[in-house]
């Protein structure tokens, strides 16, 4: 470790952009290397995740301190520019001199004195334009071009118009001000007023709050409330049947009864899913895309660990964890199976032979070859409902994926209808709130003639922020009369 946390946060973002590892993977592996007091842990996670988010907003920020583009800066430095204007610009509660004299100072303690110069020159006229008097940021009402919003709704003034004016250019304002890229910023403006769009930026750019999914069949959801609050954790009883919200955030692991399986960490949105297709006691049910487990665990729990889940997924790494979530949960129901892409190798086609003629059948104990009462299709998607989730999700996806994930999405669904039985149902589930991948899939495969007998009798659309995650979620159920 390099020193301090700003340090730490500084190596952890340049490592973040020359490898494109997940931020959150670089921090545990910190964590495990080095003895990390939890205060300064909340400090490296905050500057790290907020200075990935943001770096569209920072860059705005800087160009306008600078005498020559950003992307011309060597990349150490332009991160440690970056790390020194997310805390001036964005957090509330780092003094500014502190920002700027404990970020210079990393500048020495990665051996690099010559960046000092330009990193105390440039942080000091920034920390000038926002807090002009008193070390007060000076607050204002709404988006303008010298006005960035702040995790959380509210907004700041900077001092210098940085941004494109979002009176005539709210697309050009939301991409930099809250930091999307520019095809999605397009994207959702054509279909959103300012004001939604704003409210989107928000929801997306200020740190999540875990929800938890109380698991019912290892006691209800007050006294998990109880134990919560004898431990002073701060929670209320969500708005699903089982969801408990948290008042802040906090290190799930940790808490009471994690490790008991006294419960999950899921989102309201993603709760739907399992209550949507509504598992019964003695029902065989497939879910397709199940790793990690979550909505596998899900669906276990409520049908009362009592109906055979068959949990297959491409990654059979990824399946390891639904097992031991299972586990955890005290769940005895789930089965799992490692799978083609394509889903061709699975059981449960009408005239699909014994599954000694597939897989070998000691390998996946427990899975037969009849047809399932119903399904869960919880596909991988571009994820654009939930992007606050992971900092550096908006700026992995491209538009052109999006047909790419719709493609297979097709394909899994498909996959799974023709495995249910007559009178059975399916939930296709996403985490995206774009129409390619949602009614744009389903309608896509019920006009196929082998599907003529499966109908929508719900769909949800979940804008993010209202009030949880986005997504999309349909319930398909097929005739019962049709012969097979
Ligand atoms: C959205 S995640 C599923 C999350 C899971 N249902 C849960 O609630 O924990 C999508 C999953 O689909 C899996 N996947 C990707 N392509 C697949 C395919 N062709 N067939 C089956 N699973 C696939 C991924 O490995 C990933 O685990």
């Amino acid at each position: 470790m390099s020193g301090s946390p700003r340090a730490l946060a500084h190596e952890i973002l340049l490592e973040q952009a020359e490898t494109q590892t997940f931020a959150q993977d670089l921090l545990d592996r910190r964590w495990a290397a080095y003895d990390v007091p939890p205060i300064d842990r909340r400090l490296i996670s905050d500057l790290v995740f907020g200075t990935v988010r943001r770096r569209a907003t920072l860059d705005a920020v800087l160009e306008a301190h600078l005498n020559r583009p950003l992307r011309e800066v060597e990349p150490g430095l332009r991160t440690l520019l970056r790390l020194g204007a997310y805390q001036l610009t964005l957090t509330s509660g780092i003094p500014p001199h502190a920002a700027v004299h404990e970020t210079v100072e990393v500048a020495e303690l990665v051996d690099a004195p010559r960046w000092t110069g330009l990193t105390n020159g440039v942080l000091r006229n920034l920390a000038r334009s926002l807090y002009p008097v008193n070390d007060e940021p000076i607050p204002a009402t709404g988006p303008a071009a010298d006005v960035v919003p702040l995790p959380g709704g509210a907004w700041r003034k900077v001092g210098r118009r940085v941004f494109p004016d979002p009176a005539d250019d709210p697309t050009g304002y939301f991409a930099a001000a809250f930091a999307f890229p520019r095809w999605l910023a397009r994207r959702w403006s054509e279909r959103l007023e300012p004001a939604d769009l704003w409210a989107l930026g928000f929801h997306f750019d200020t740190p999540p709050i875990p929800t938890l999914r109380a698991n019912a069949l290892q006691g209800d959801r007050d006294s998990l409330l109880s134990a919560l609050a004898d431990a002073g954790i701060e929670a209320t009883a969500g708005a699903r049947a089982h969801s408990i919200v948290l008042a802040e955030g906090a290190n799930v692991v940790t808490l009471p009864g994690f490790a008991e399986g006294r419960f999950s960490v899921q989102d309201e949105t993603a709760q739907q899913a399992a209550e949507l297709l509504a598992p019964q006691p003695g029902e065989r049910i497939l879910d397709l895309c199940a790793a990690p487990g979550t909505k596998t665990t899900h669906l276990a729990e409520l049908s009362g660990d009592a109906a055979a889940i068959f949990a297959a997924d491409v990654s059979s790494n990824r399946l390891s964890r639904v097992t031991a979530n299972a586990q955890r949960l005290g769940l005895s129901s789930i089965r799992t199976r490692a799978t083609a892409a394509d889903a061709s190798d699975l059981p449960g086609l009408p005239a699909s032979p014994s599954p000694t003629g597939g897989a070998p059948p000691n390998e996946h104990s427990g899975w037969d070859d009849g047809p399932f009462d119903a399904a869960l299709v919880d596909v991988p998607c571009s994820n654009t409902g939930v992007l606050g989730k992971r900092p550096e999700a908006r700026w992995r996806i491209k538009s052109s994926d999006l047909p790419l994930f719709a493609e297979s999405q097709q394909r899994l669904l498909a996959a799974a209808l023709e495995r249910i039985k007559p009178g059975g149902r399916c939930l296709y589930s996403t985490c995206s709130i774009e129409e390619e991948e949602n009614a744009g899939v389903v309608s896509a495969v019920l006009a196929e003639e082998r599907f003529a007998d499966w109908r929508v009798v719900r769909s949800v659309a979940h804008l993010p922020g209202r009030p949880s995650d986005g997504g999309f979620q349909a319930l398909l159920v097929r005739d019962a009369g049709k012969p097979e």
